[in-house]
C-alpha cells in the first residue's frame, strides 16, 4: 500500500482525540475524510503531515517509515482552508516558489508554471498579486503551488470551506482533472456530504477518534449511521410534500 497508518494515538492532556487510527490507500485514490467538528480530522492530518507527533503508532508512506520525519522531509503538503499566498509575489511566482527553492532552470520553470497555470485555468491571471485575486483563483494558485513540486501526498483539510457554492462545485471538478492528470494521492477532510462522494474514491467516516473507511461508496450510502439515507429521505420528503 501507497500509505499506511498503524494504530496511531494522539492525546491532548486528558483528551485522547485519535484512537487507534488504522487505515491504507493506495496510489493514486483520493480519501474523503467526513466527521463531526471536534472529532479530531486536523489532528490526523497534521499527524500524517508531521506537524503533530503522535503518541504511539507509525506511518509507512511507499513502505519508509516517516512516523518521525521532520515535516519538511516528507514531501507531504498540508493545504488548509485559508492557506495564504505570499503577497508580495504574483500568482506566477508564488506558484514558482518550490521550483526556485530547488534550483531548477528558469526556462524549465518558465515552462512548468505556464502549464500548470493552463492546467488550473488561470493563464490570465499570472501576473496579479494575491489580493487582486478572487477566493477561488486563490485556491487554485494554492494547488498549484502545492501540485507543481510533485509531493507524494496532499493533505486537504476543507480546501473548499470558504468559497460560495457555484465556485465550489467548478473547484471540485478542477480538482478531479487535476488529481488524474498529476497522479495525486490525496486526504480531503470535508463537513460535506456530497463533497465527500464526489470526490473520494473511498470515504472514512471519523466518529470519537476512530476512522472507519468504505472501500466501496455505496456500502458508505447505505450505512444509516454516516447520515446520506438521513439526506435522501428529507429531499425526497420534500419533494412528495411539494407535489
Ligand atoms: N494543540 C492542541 N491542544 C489541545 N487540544 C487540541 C489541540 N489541537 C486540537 N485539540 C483538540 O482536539 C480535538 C480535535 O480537534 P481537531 O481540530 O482535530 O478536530 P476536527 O475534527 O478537525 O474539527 P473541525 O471539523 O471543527 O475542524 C478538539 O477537541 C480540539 O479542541
Amino acid at each position: 500500500m501507497f500509505l499506511e497508518v498503524q494504530s496511531i494515538v494522539k492525546s491532548f492532556g486528558q483528551e485522547q482525540v485519535v484512537k487507534d487510527l488504522t487505515f491504507a490507500l493506495d496510489a493514486k485514490k483520493t480519501l474523503s475524510i467526513l466527521g463531526k467538528s471536534g472529532c479530531g480530522k486536523t489532528t490526523m492530518l497534521k499527524t500524517i503531515g508531521g506537524l503533530v507527533a503522535p503518541d504511539s503508532g507509525c506511518i509507512l508512506l511507499k513502505g519508509e517509515d516517516i512516523t518521525h520525519k521532520k515535516p519538511e522531509k516528507r514531501n507531504i503538503v498540508y493545504l488548509y482552508q485559508e492557506d495564504l499566498l505570499f503577497p508580495h509575489l504574483n500568482a506566477f511566482e508564488n506558484i514558482a516558489f518550490g521550483l526556485r527553492l530547488k534550483k531548477i532552470s528558469d526556462s524549465t520553470i518558465k515552462e512548468q508554471v505556464r502549464h500548470m497555470l493552463n492546467s488550473l485555468e488561470l493563464e490570465d491571471q499570472s501576473q496579479k498579486m494575491p489580493n487582486q485575486l478572487s477566493g477561488g483563483q486563490r485556491q487554485r494558485v494554492s494547488f498549484g503551488r502545492a501540485i507543481i513540486t510533485n509531493p507524494s501526498l496532499l493533505l486537504l483539510d476543507e480546501p473548499f470551506g470558504s468559497l460560495d457554492a457555484g465556485t465550489r462545485q467548478r473547484m471540485q471538478g478542477l480538482f478531479k482533472k487535476l488529481a488524474e492528470e498529476f497522479h495525486i494521492t490525496s486526504l480531503f477532510v470535508t463537513h460535506d456530504l456530497k463533497e465527500a462522494v464526489l470526490m473520494g474514491d473511498e470515504i472514512g467516516f471519523m466518529q470519537t477518534g476512530n476512522l472507519k473507511v468504505y472501500t466501496d461508496t455505496n456500502d458508505f450510502i447505505s450505512d444509516p449511521e454516516t447520515g446520506v439515507r438521513d439526506e435522501i429521505e428529507f429531499w425526497g420528503g420534500l419533494q412528495r410534500e411539494r407535489g
